[in-house]
């Protein structure tokens, strides 16, 4: 709005101050001492976005959507919106009872102020609104101040700056936008589709409803094969609603206790690269037998080391209900006939010693290792599955051949190793063992040739440990780790974008929950008086401008801007006005935090639920 319409910025009419001796002059006074630019209409330096220069519209409505991030245009280069442009619609005026705004009617403008601290007036009534409002700090450049209702603060330039090296170049590495990548949220999206996925009853009529405690049963392999000696299920658990991969040993009756007793050690194991093991249910007959099922921990869209590197069908889920395939946009296409890339290899040689590590630490041995039980999950990510099944359902004592299946652990990690350097499954075999060490020689590192060769080794006058393999990889660790250092470094920052974008969300909901509510403990003006009326105006001030040709004007950086700001509660002061143009108020965020917090704690009291 410009002065030639008729409204000077500082509040009032452009030949004078306030009124002198009036309450608002009083006010502005106790600001200008108080070191606030809010001051007279004479050398204004207000500290809420000036009017947009016409020259500069240009340049910003240029600007789309997707490409402005949660801190383009921070505190030191705002690029202000044009001021919003009162339409002449018939508006209920607000009540003259503002809490705690002072009306005052300049030059037939009415204006609505917060007197200072100490004067306000009847009960201490302003003393509730700030005393539970934490100090104003000095907010850095480019930064923002963020007090949560988790009751902590941060500071923080959004989003994470130092990944920035590891963005794409070209138009997509400009484009950063306040939500995660398309790619991640493909992949979480059908990771949850997977996790939901039902089993259609008619074409699996075998599958009971329930299994102790787990419903939906939805079988990850096909069932319908006859003479299976195992079979593998989703299934979700009515007592905690975890979704868990469960594992049906068929015709397998077993003694609890004793038999069972080494699943024990199994469930207190908990590696990154193992597939925990929950629980196991002997002896059920929910099936049309007495099956012993081990429940572990559903990793959605994991493959096997088989299926993503030997089958054509990589990474495929079959949602049986919906006929829907679900695909990890992670997985890459199989090399069917050729080795995997050296650096491929040796993230898995690391991952899958370190299960081995720890799980012979602890006394026991994987005795499932293998390309059909060794599962890639998400981007790389090695899982040893099944463990501990070997244990329970073979009743001889484990203990007297413990080392020996050690050892046999270390040997099924070199044909593992010798499968996927060749690209053939059976590569590891006696007849073909010579041909397979020729293809690595040729093709990989002297360093993974010894790896192989030293886990196939099978002595029994000199035990080899997983340890023995450590010098082996020696600095290829460092590399592993930087590389998972930068991805957990770019998965933090979209988790910071869409953590900024639910504390929006969040604030909202509150702001909607307030704004045009009909009623309230019977008062039909609620919502439009008092500090809710001050929130009415922030409503058109953020999300309704319009140009002064009237057209709207929508500008998401704009938006974003203005409800950080507010739930920063900054210090920054913006201009509002009505929609008739008959009131102008220039208020703090701050202040303008307060009315959201005071409106929705009045909902609040009233409410039987509310949860924030
Ligand atoms: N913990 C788990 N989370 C998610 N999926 C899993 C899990 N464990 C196994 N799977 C998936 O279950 C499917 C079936 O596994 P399973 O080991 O039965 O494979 P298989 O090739 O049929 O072997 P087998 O012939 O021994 O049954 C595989 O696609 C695997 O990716």
């Amino acid at each position: 709005m410009q002065p030639a319409d008729g409204f000077a910025y500082d509040g009032g009419p452009l030949n004078g101050g306030a009124p002198a001796g009036s309450r608002l002059s009083q006010y502005l006074g106790v600001n200008r001492q108080a070191g606030s630019s809010f001051g007279s209409s004479v050398g204004l330096h207000i500290n809420a976005p000036p009017f947009i220069p016409k020259q500069h519209k240009q340049q910003i409505v240029q600007q789309s959507f997707s490409q402005l991030s949660i801190n383009e245009g921070g505190n030191s280069n705002f690029t202000p919106p044009p001021a919003f442009q009162p339409r002449q619609q018939p508006q209920a005026p607000p009540s003259q009872n503002f809490e705690r705004y002072q009306p005052e009617n300049r030059g037939g403008t009415m204006y609505f102020w917060q007197p200072p601290m100490g004067e306000a007036g009847e009960g201490g009534h302003e003393q509730e609104h700030y005393e539970e409002e934490p100090e104003l700090q000095q907010i850095p450049e480019g930064h923002v101040i963020v007090n949560t209702s988790g009751m902590f603060a941060y500071h923080s330039p959004l989003p994470v700056p130092h990944v920035g090296k590891f963005r794409p170049k070209g138009a997509l590495g400009n484009g950063q936008t306040q939500f995660i990548s398309a790619e991640l949220k493909m992949e979480l999206l059908n990771r949850q589709l997977a996790m939901d996925a039902k089993a259609d009853v008619l074409a699996h009529p075998g599958i009971p409803q329930q299994v102790e405690h787990l419903t939906n049963l939805v079988p990850l392999e096909n069932v319908s094969v006859t003479n299976l000696s195992q079979t593998t299920y989703k299934a979700s658990s009515i007592r905690d609603g975890v979704t868990y991969c469960i594992r049906r040993i068929h015709g397998c009756r077993v003694q609890p206790g004793k038999q069972t007793a080494p699943a024990e050690s199994w469930k207190k194991l908990v590696h990154g690269n193992v597939v925990q093991l929950r629980e196991i249910i002997p002896n059920t007959r929910d099936f049309d037998d007495i099956s012993l099922i081990f429940v572990y921990d559903y990793y959605p869209l994991a493959e096997t080391l088989k299926a993503k590197h030997f089958d054509s069908r990589t990474g495929t889920f079959l949602d049986s209900m919906t006929g829907i395939k679900l695909t990890s946009t992670m997985s890459s296409t199989p090399l069917v006939g050729t080795g995997i890339p050296e650096s491929t290899l040796w993230s898995y040689v690391i991952q899958i010693s370190a299960a081995l590590r720890a799980i012979h630490a602890n006394g026991l041995a994987a005795r499932s290792i293998d390309l059909n039980k060794i599962l890639i999950y998400s981007n790389n990510k090695i899982l040893l599955s099944f463990c501990g099944i070997a244990d329970v359902i073979n009743s001889e004592p484990i203990h007297s051949s413990i080392h020996q299946y050690q050892q046999d652990d270390l040997q099924a990690f070199g044909c593992v190793l010798v499968a996927l350097a060749t690209g053939k499954p059976h590569g590891s075999r006696r007849d073909l063992l010579m041909a397979s060490m020729n293809i690595i020689s040729q093709n990989y590192s002297l360093d993974m040739k010894n790896l192989i060769s030293c886990l196939l080794t099978n002595s029994t006058n000199n035990r080899k440990s997983i340890n023995d393999i450590m010098p082996m990889i020696g600095a290829r660790f460092y590399s592993y780790m930087e590389n998972m250092q930068q991805r957990n470094d770019c998965l933090e920052a979209e988790l910071c974008r869409e953590l900024e974008n639910g504390r929006l969300f969040r604030l909202l909901c509150k702001l909607n929950t307030v704004l045009e509510r009909a009623e309230h403990n019977g008062d039909e003006n609620w919502s439009e008086t008092g500090d809710r009326f001050m929130l009415k105006l922030f409503r058109d001030y953020v999300f309704h401008q319009v140009t002064d040709q009237g057209k709207p004007w929508l500008d998401m950086a704009h938006i974003i801007q203005c409800l950080n700001k507010l739930d920063a509660g900054t210090s920054e002061k913006i201009e509002m006005v009505s929609r008739d143009g008959n009131i102008q108020v220039i208020l703090e965020y701050s202040q303008l935090k307060r009315c959201v917090e005071k409106a929705f704690r009045d909902l609040q009291t009233s409410n039987v639920i509310a949860r924030h």
